[in-house]
Parts: structure tokens; sequence; C-alpha cells
């Protein structure tokens, strides 16, 4: 099973990146998703082997944004893909079975149809509003999330559901009690100035959950 706590990293250039990532992997953050978006193609190799080597280090399971022929080339441990990027059949072929691959959802017939595409997760959101992201999908809200999560109960779905998009620590515990299976945060992990208590208290709350 996943961990519970994802990373999304975030960063203008490779030495922000790597600042951000490292932070992250050093105060107890052992999933990390590179997403850096202002990228030439040499920079983005640059940042995903070197964020690679440093996955290693801390034995955290390192996935890409967006790029499956980067993940494969780099042997990554897997890729997220929205719905509008490379399909989850394709990525599946060039990737193989083993690789973690997660995709987006906003509403239920996405859920529906991430898991007829066989992902391995489900990034749900957005929760909030976020200044990470543009052109965000409707915000969900708690309710979109008991709403979703409910109507999964009822046609027995199963597939670990991570909320995303502005989510902050005093959100988590109403979250978990969705029935979501964890979380996905960019901003906050980011612009903390005690990442290691952040981290320890994000944690507390997400295992206390389950
Ligand atoms: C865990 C997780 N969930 C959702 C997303 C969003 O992916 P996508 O819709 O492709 O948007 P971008 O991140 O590519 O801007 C995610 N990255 N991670
Ligand atoms: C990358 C991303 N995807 C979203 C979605 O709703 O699909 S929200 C989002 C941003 C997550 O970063 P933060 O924790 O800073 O809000
Ligand atoms: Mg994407």
């Amino acid at each position: 099973m996943h961990n519970q706590l994802q990373y999304i990293s975030q960063g203008n250039t490779v030495e922000e990146q790597l600042y951000n990532i490292h932070k992250a992997l050093d105060n107890g953050c052992d999933w990390i998703q590179m997403r850096f978006k202002k990228n030439y193609s040499d920079d983005a190799f640059t940042l995903a082997e070197a964020t690679k080597m440093l996955c290693k280090e801390y034995l955290a399971t390192f996935i890409i944004n967006d790029n499956v022929h980067l993940a494969k080339q780099l042997d990554a441990d897997g890729v997220h893909l929205g719905l509008s990027d490379m399909s989850i059949e394709e990525a599946r072929l060039i990737l193989g079975k083993t690789k973690i691959i997660g995709g987006t959802a906003n509403t239920f017939e996405d859920v529906l149809q991430r898991t007829a595409e066989n992902c391995d997760y489900i990034g749900l959101g957005p929760f909030q509003f976020t200044t990470t992201k543009q052109n965000l999908s409707p915000i969900l809200g708690l309710e979109g999330y008991r709403s979703i999560i409910s109507q999964m109960k009822a046609k027995n779905i199963q597939i670990p559901i991570y909320a995303i998009g502005g989510i902050t620590l005093e959100n988590v515990e109403s979250l978990m009690k969705t029935g979501i299976h964890g979380i996905a945060v960019s901003g906050l992990i980011t612009q903390t100035e005690n990442a290691s208590q952040l981290i320890n208290q994000l944690n507390d709350k997400l295992y206390v959950t389950i």
C-alpha cells in the first residue's frame, strides 16, 4: 500500500526544486512527485536524475509528473498523469506493470474512468482554491469528497484516493474522515519554516485516522 503523504515539488529552477525536494526528504517525506512545469528538457533531465539519487539515498518513492518518457529513461518509480496527459494505457505499455501510475480525477465519472484504466491511485481534487496550479477544476470541498467516496462504496470501488489542492494541517482530520487514503501537498511543505514539525504533525493525523 502506498504512503499516505505525497510531496509535490515546486520551484522555478533546478536549484530551487532540489532545495525543496531535499527539505521534504530530510524532514521525513518518503514519497516525492517531481512537478517541474517551467522546464527545458535538459533541465528536466538534470533535475530528475538528481531527484532520483536523493530519493534513493532517503529510501523514498520517486514519481514524475506528466513525463512518461523521462520516467522510463530514468527508471523512476512511476508517474502522475492528468486527464489531458498521456493515457494510462499508453503509459502502462511504456512503463510496465510494476511502476506506479497515478491519475487525476475531479468527479465520480473520472474515478470510474481512472479505475477502469487500472491506475494505482487517484489524485482527487481540488479540495480548495490553490495558487500552485492554474486552471483548476471545480472545487470539491469536504462535501465533494463525501459524495464521491459514498458513490465508490456503493459500487464497491476500491482504489486509494489522495486529496489534493490547497490542503492545510487543519484540513487533514476532516478529509481523512471522508474515507480518503492520503493527501498530496505542495505549497504547505514548500513554504513551511519548520518542515520537521509539520511533516510529523501531518503523519500523526494521517496514521491515526486510517
Ligand atoms: C497526486 C496528484 N493529483 C493530481 C495532480 C494533478 O495532475 P494534472 O491534472 O495532470 O495537473 P498537473 O499537475 O500536471 O498540472 C497531481 N499532479 N498529483
Ligand atoms: C498539482 C495540483 N493538482 C490539483 C488538482 O486539483 O488536480 S491541485 C494541485 C496543486 C497542489 O498543490 P498545493 O498543495 O500547493 O495546493
Ligand atoms: Mg499533468
